[in-house]
C-alpha cells in the first residue's frame, strides 16, 4: 500500500527555487533513506511530508489523502498517524525525562509501557534529570523515545544520528528496525551517513539540484558496480 505519493513537488524561499519537480513514493513498511549536500532541500522536503510545510507546486497525497485540499479535521486525524524528530529538539525547559515521557503518553493516548522505553532507550540513569540539562545526543535519544510512544504507521526523522555515539547510534537503529518489523511502519529519514543507508535502508532518494536525481533501492545501486553506498555518493554528487 502506498503511503506516501509524491508528484512535481516544487518550492521556493522567495526568489530561491530549492525544489524543482521531486517525484517520491514510500510503500508501507519501507525504510527510505533521502540524502543530497547541505542546503540540498532534504529538511524542507520532510517538512512538506510532515505536513507542516507548505509547497508551490505539485500534488502530495499521505495516507490516500491530497494535503492540499483536506479539511483541517482529517488533517489532523492524518497527523496522529505520524511521528517526527525534528533537528533541533526543544522541549519544556522545566521538565525531566520521566515527567516528559508521561505527559506524551497522556497526549498520544499510548498503550506503550513507558518503564518499557526507558529500559529500551537505556534512559534510567538519565529519568530524575532536567531535558534541558541533557546533552545533545541525549536530547535525541528522548526525543525519538518520544516519536515511538505514539506507535507511529509513519516515522520521520531528519537527521536522527547526529551527534550520537557509535553505541547510541546503533541501538537507536536497532529500534527503528525493530518498529519497521514488527508493525510494518513506513520510516523516511535524512542523514549523512552514507553507512547507515547501506546498513538500513530499503531505498535511496538523492535530492541535487533541486530534483530527485536517484530514487533507487540500495541494492539495485550496489549491484550497479559501486562498492558502497558512500561511493556513489561521492560519484554522483560534485562539491
Ligand atoms: N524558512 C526558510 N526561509 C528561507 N530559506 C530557507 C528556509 N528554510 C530553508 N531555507 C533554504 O532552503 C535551502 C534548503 O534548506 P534545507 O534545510 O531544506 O536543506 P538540507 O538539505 O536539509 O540541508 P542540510 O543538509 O544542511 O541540513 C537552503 O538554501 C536554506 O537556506
Amino acid at each position: 500500500m502506498a503511503i506516501i505519493d509524491v508528484r512535481n513537488l516544487q518550492k521556493s524561499y522567495g526568489n530561491n527555487q530549492v525544489l524543482k519537480g521531486v517525484n517520491f513514493q514510500a510503500q508501507e513498511g519501507e525504510v527510505i533513506g533521502v540524502i543530497g549536500k547541505n542546503g540540498a532541500g532534504k529538511s524542507t522536503f520532510l517538512e512538506i511530508l510532515m505536513t507542516i510545510k507548505s509547497y508551490d507546486i505539485g500534488t502530495v497525497i499521505v495516507f490516500d489523502e491530497d494535503i492540499k485540499s483536506i479539511p483541517t479535521n482529517r488533517l489532523e486525524q492524518l497527523r496522529q498517524n505520524i511521528s517526527v524528530v525534528l533537528q533541533p529538539t526543544q522541549f519544556y525547559k522545566t521538565l525531566k525525562v520521566g515527567e516528559l515521557l508521561k505527559l506524551f503518553k497522556a497526549y498520544y493516548q499510548s498503550p506503550v509501557d513507558i518503564e518499557k522505553i526507558i529500559a529500551d532507550f537505556k534512559l534510567e540513569a538519565h529519568r530524575k534529570k532536567y531535558f534541558d540539562k541533557l546533552s545533545g545526543g541525549w536530547k535525541q535519544i528522548v526525543s525519538l523515545a518520544i516519536a515511538f510512544l505514539s506507535e507511529p504507521k509513519l516515522l520521520i526523522l531528519d537527521e536522527p544520528t547526529t551527534g550520537l555515539d557509535p553505541h547510541m547510534r546503533n541501538l537507536l537503529w536497532s529500534y527503528i528496525k525493530n518498529y519497521n518489523d514488527k508493525t510494518g511502519g513506513t520510516v523516511i529519514l535524512t542523514t549523512h551517513n552514507m553507512d547507515e543507508i547501506e546498513l538500513y535502508c530499503d531505498k535511496v532518494m538523492l535530492i541535487n539540484n533541486g530534483v530527485n536525481e536517484v530514487f533507487e533501492t540500495t541494492e539495485n545501486i550496489l549491484a550497479s558496480g559501486y562498492k558502497s553506498i558512500n561511493a556513489f555518493y561521492l560519484q554522483s554528487v560534485s562539491i
